[in-house]
């Protein structure tokens, strides 16, 4: 008799737990955002991005996203105020997608889920280096964008999916330079923010998040660019890189603060 040994790759998010037991924690991100349990703060200042252009360096595909690396090894791209305390360095910044327009962002709002979610990761100079800042609760910020398909896309998602073509498999890196990535940002600073975590293992609980309340537009060619990069390396098969979003996890009790009405 042979047997057919069932060889189960255990890697769905409901599995993370068994390697990184922080995934099953009570500040887990992404959550639900629902306007009726927010709280309008007002002593929440506004938040300030300083970003130098020529911080920017390579974009890559690392075949669970589409990530933009920066030079953080000093104080030349932040973000500040907010919810912040003090200044924290712009690291990467990447993006969560569905297969079809009407999912794909990993926080949800009313109910709301947008095609995309762009990430923008800054940690806090005070924990030493970046390693150091995930074991501090308040080791990291990250400014969420939310993406929507309309028919006004802004020109500058263009650079970022230009890009695509150059790292259309998993492992490829290009030079991605003299690029502000604020010029992504929508014209409100309207944001909600919460204590989380990262949504990819091992999902430590160190994030300021700081959620823009507006979304920005993007083409659906922009959409279909997106999901054209392959999940797998250039001598395997093409595997979309398409629905790289987290379940949503539980709140646990958290509020969630509005800096606006
Ligand atoms: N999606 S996320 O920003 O919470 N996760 C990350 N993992 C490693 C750096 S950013
Ligand atoms: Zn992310």
């Amino acid at each position: 008799m042979i047997l057919h040994s069932k060889i189960s790759f255990q890697t769905g998010p409901e599995h993370w737990h068994q390697n990184y037991p922080m995934a099953k924690g009570d500040k887990q991100s992404p959550i639900e955002i629902n306007s009726k349990d927010v709280r309008h703060d007002t002593s929440l200042s506004p938040w300030h991005a300083s970003y130098d252009p020529g911080a920017a360096k390579t974009i890559l595909n690392n075949g669970r996203t589409c990530r933009v690396v920066f030079d953080d090894t000093f104080d030349r791209s932040v973000l500040r105020g907010g919810p912040l305390t003090g200044a924290y360095r712009l690291r990467q910044l990447h993006l969560h997608w569905g297969s079809a327009d009407d999912h794909g962002s990993e926080h949800v709002i009313d109910g709301v889920k947008y095609a995309a979610e762009l990430h923008l990761v800054h940690w806090n100079p005070k924990h030493g280096n970046f390693a150091g800042a995930l074991k501090q609760p308040d080791g990291v910020a990250v400014v969420g964008v939310f993406l929507k398909v309309g028919k006004t896309p802004k020109p500058e998602m263009k650079r970022i999916l230009e890009e695509i073509d150059n790292i259309k498999t998993k492992g490829k890196e290009a030079p991605f330079q003299h690029f502000d990535p604020s010029i992504l940002f929508p014209k409100s600073r309207d944001y909600w923010t919460y204590h989380g975590s990262f949504t990819t293992p091992p999902c430590e609980e160190c994030i300021t998040w700081i959620l823009l309340r507006e979304p920005i537009e993007v083409s659906p060619d922009q959409m279909a660019r997106l999901r054209s990069l392959s999940k797998n390396g250039e001598n395997e098969p093409m595997c979309p890189l398409v629905d790289n979003w987290r379940p949503l996890q539980p709140v646990k009790g958290r509020i969630v603060r509005a800096s606006f009405k």
